[in-house]
């Protein structure tokens, strides 16, 4: 479902609506609530609302398990580092237990904590489905979401769910929830903002298929429900979407 609104306030409105939603009937119905959290600017604003009323009280937070859906491979001190912007926006904030609170990060290789942070996951979920409540994703100009960049080996992962891989572009590791375990999600949201993104929309939600080159097509939850909340200015380029 493709939702394209006027200004990101609002977007970012909506979709605190909706982590509410998908928090609340979690907890009603499995008695916990799991979520990844995404990095970039699309989230800001989302998650200063969550940690202000009313969204702040209307969220499960001792049910809430925060995970992410990909990292820079920089400490947690780091500008840089998505946990560091999430922690300061929100979770220092609301009263999630830090218990509950899985960054990507520790001191060892990539390689070796993307194994480790697989088996956390696979304690999470047990015996169950690993099916996140909530998938939060950005896109980059470039198509990119989670750590999922064009032209990347990870596109091709179809078994493991954590991948970390040098990102040569960037002279940095990146570690990120491969795209077969995203589609495991009850529901994905994406946060997509501004003129940059127009091109790279158009070609991902009507563009011919080439994850290769434009890797957020590779996210279409199976049983889960998909949504692009955008803003007018990403939406320019849409022509089915209007
Ligand atoms: O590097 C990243 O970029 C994407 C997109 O970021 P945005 O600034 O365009 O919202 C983000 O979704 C991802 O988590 C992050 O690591």
């Amino acid at each position: 479902m493709v939702t394209i609104f006027k200004d990101t306030a609002y977007l970012s409105q909506q979709a605190a609506e909706l982590f509410v939603q998908a928090a609340q009937e979690a907890v009603q119905k499995n008695g916990r609530f799991t979520v990844a959290l995404t990095g970039g600017s699309s989230p800001k604003q989302l998650y200063q609302l969550l940690a202000q009323a009313p969204y702040k009280e209307q969220v499960p937070w001792q049910q809430t398990y925060i995970f992410w859906g990909d990292e820079r491979w920089v400490p947690l001190t780091d500008e840089r580092s998505n946990a560091k912007m999430a922690k300061e926006l929100l979770l220092d904030k609301v009263p999630v237990p830090q218990e509950q609170i899985y960054p990507m990060w520790d001191e060892m290789e990539p390689e070796k904590y993307a194994q480790k942070y697989e088996q956390i996951l696979k304690d999470h979920f047990q015996d169950q489905s690993p099916a996140f409540d909530l998938i939060l994703l950005g896109m980059g100009d470039d198509g990119h979401t989670a750590s999922l960049f064009p032209g990347t080996e990870v596109l091709q992962e179809k078994s493991s769910w954590v991948q970390a891989y040098y990102l040569a572009p960037q002279s940095m590791y990146r570690i990120t929830l491969t795209a077969p375990l995203i589609n495991q999600a009850k529901r994905v949201l994406f946060m997509t903002f501004g003129d940059g993104k127009a091109q790279a929309l158009h070609e991902v939600l009507e563009g011919e298929r080439n994850p290769e080159q434009y890797p957020s097509q590779l996210i279409n939850p199976l049983n889960g429900s998909l949504y692009w909340y955008v803003d007018d200015k990403a939406a320019s380029r849409l022509e089915k979407f209007k």
